[in-house]
């Protein structure tokens, strides 16, 4: 791939519905589109700068809805094959199992399970038109090196091209396939081994599949590209229950037109997507938004530097990002603090090491003798020094993973304490900036392997120190998702030094109250990010409710 070759969004065409704004370039959406987003707050947009885009129509407060769609498909994908309905999502294998006499299946194929008849009923027609080919699908993806569920996706979008699924007893229906047709494609930047792959599983694919169903060769590549490029995991939690398994498991994988098309990706969102349980996503502000601001989304993990964040996305989804935290000054951005070396002139500011451009050049890196100034004081630090210390840190978090991965919990905390504590004496020593994103990266794994000693304490710690940095350090959004987990597991762990301290009447109050208050948070930001009614804010509702029980 060229990264180079990136080039700006092709635009929106729809020559019928054009409309004119009075300000700025011609606004060409289309007219369904616009239908389907009528009851929302929200103007669709197109400039030749962000393409196709969504702005508020007015003043839109934190927790409202600003897009819902049913995916024009979605899957199951296959290590859940068999623990969700694939026409509700509803776990197969949850607390729920007692009432789920039955787990209903297509004798034919055996392959697609559901929770109900009504389910089963509901999928009829689709699933008939595929039933024949999807037994046949494991040959092609092992014979083409290709994975099965993209396959079972391709295969369900070929289904709803045909509108085969028209007319049925859903109350709310899918996104029709035309709009997939209209998404960004970017065949031209993704890899070459990728489309070979796609191609020869591709023409497989269109030998077995029913009459109705054959697309031309090139058009299916291009249908891959796009669902590899803009999937949105459908995040199921499969259990009201609080286990670990049944948080984030990205069990369900969906294409969804109308959001891709419309919801740009920013570094600092002011939105997120939220996963529903028939198939749905919906798209909730995380914050105030003024009328007209665009309403953005973002596709990746935002505690991570600027060069890793738009090396992720031109990687993924073949853009370089423009947002406005990418493109701020790295002196003024919070992005300095993430790869942030202490000034150890003022001890306040950070050596700001100049950002990456497009073709992967860093200005001044290649200069063994460049320095960085302190984006406080302007004193200096040689490259090497800065660059050294980062390194180093970088190097001992990879060889604690190592730990970890070998079950080596005790050398790999010690790892990680070690990494934590050397950043401790910033007068003698070059040190990384609190909100650097290795120090964050370390204390996620510190606190499993504390909690896998059963050092509740020690991880409760370091759990408020992770929830510090996100909260405090501006590089995730107000009310973000992973605050809320956070949030919960802190719950969580309070809890359990609770039961721990039964009969300790003071010490067992006061960890019962420390989980109350950090599941009160976890469910108004989930409100906010979810939902009242969604599973994940239910989760939390349900540890206070049955706290007090
Ligand atoms: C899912 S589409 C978003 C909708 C797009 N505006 C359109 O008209 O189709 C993603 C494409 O939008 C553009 N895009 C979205 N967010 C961007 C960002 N932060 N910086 C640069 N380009 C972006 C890229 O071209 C990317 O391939």
């Amino acid at each position: 791939m060229d990264p180079t070759q990136i080039q700006d969004i092709p635009p929106a065409v729809n020559k019928k519905n054009k409309k004119k704004k009075k300000s700025g370039p011609t606004v060409e959406i289309d007219a369904e589109a616009e239908a389907l987003f009528s009851t929302f707050p929200v103007e669709l947009q197109f400039t030749r700068a962000k393409g196709r885009h969504a702005v508020a129509q007015q003043t839109v407060e934190p927790g409202t809805t600003v897009c819902r769609e049913k995916a024009t498909f979605f899957i199951v994908r296959s290590p859940f094959i068999d623990k969700q309905c694939h026409v509700c999502l509803n776990s197969l294998e949850d607390d729920k199992v007692e009432e789920v006499a039955h787990v209903f299946t297509c004798d034919s194929c055996n392959k697609i399970y559901y929770c109900s008849k009504e389910c089963m009923d509901q999928d009829k027609v689709m699933h008939d038109t595929m039933c024949s080919t999807i037994n046949r699908l494991d040959d092609i993806a092992n014979d083409c090196s290709v994975d099965t569920d993209l396959l079972r996706m391709m295969l369900g979008l070929m289904a709803q091209r045909t509108e085969v699924n028209k007319n049925n007893s859903e109350t709310v229906q899918p996104t029709p396939y035309k709009f997939v047709e209209d998404l960004v494609h970017n065949r031209e930047k993704i890899s070459k081994d990728f489309v070979d792959v796609i191609t020869r599983a591709s023409e497989r694919l269109n030998d077995i599949v029913p009459e109705k169903l054959k697309m031309e060769i090139n058009d299916m590549v291009l249908l891959a590209c796009r669902y590899v490029a803009y999937m949105s995991t459908l995040c199921v939690i499969t259990a009201v229950r609080s286990d670990v398994q049944s948080r984030n498991t990205d069990s369900a994988l969906g294409l969804f037109p109308l959001g891709a098309m419309f919801f740009n990706h920013s570094c600092e969102p002011n939105c997120n997507f939220v996963g529903l349980r028939d198939g749905q996503l919906e798209f909730r502000t995380l914050k105030q938004v003024a009328k007209g601001e665009e309403l953005c989304v973002s596709y990746i993990d935002l505690f991570a530097p600027r060069n890793e964040r738009r090396g992720n996305l031109l990687y993924t989804k073949q853009f370089w990002c423009k947002c406005k935290r990418c493109t701020t000054p790295m002196e003024k951005s919070v992005d300095r603090f993430l790869n942030g070396v202490v000034c150890r002139q003022c001890q306040k500011g950070v050596y700001v090491i100049p950002p990456a451009q497009i073709n992967g050049v860093v200005p001044g890196q290649d200069h063994e003798n460049s320095s960085y100034p302190c984006s406080q004081c302007g004193h200096t630090a040689p490259h090497s020094n800065v660059a050294g210390v980062i390194e180093r840190a970088d190097k001992q978090y990879a060889q604690a993973i190592t730990m970890i991965r070998q079950r080596k919990y005790g050398r790999a905390k010690e790892m990680l304490n070690g990494l934590i504590k050397a950043q401790e004496y910033g007068k003698t020593n070059y040190i990384l900036h609190e909100y650097n994103a290795i120090l964050m990266n370390a204390l996620v794994p510190l606190m499993n392997c504390l909690m896998f000693e059963n050092n509740y304490l020690g991880a409760i710690g370091v759990n408020r120190q992770i929830l510090h940095k996100l909260k405090d350090s501006g590089a995730v959004a107000e009310n973000s998702p992973e605050i809320g987990d956070f949030l919960f597991n802190l719950g969580e762990v309070c809890q359990t030094l609770a039961k721990e301290n039964s009969g300790k009447t003071v010490v067992e109050e006061r960890w019962k109250q420390e989980a109350e208050k950090a599941f009160k948070e976890c469910v108004a930001l989930r409100k906010i990010a979810f939902g009242e009614d969604h599973p994940k804010t239910q989760s939390a509702q349900n540890m206070i409710d049955t706290s007090k029980c």
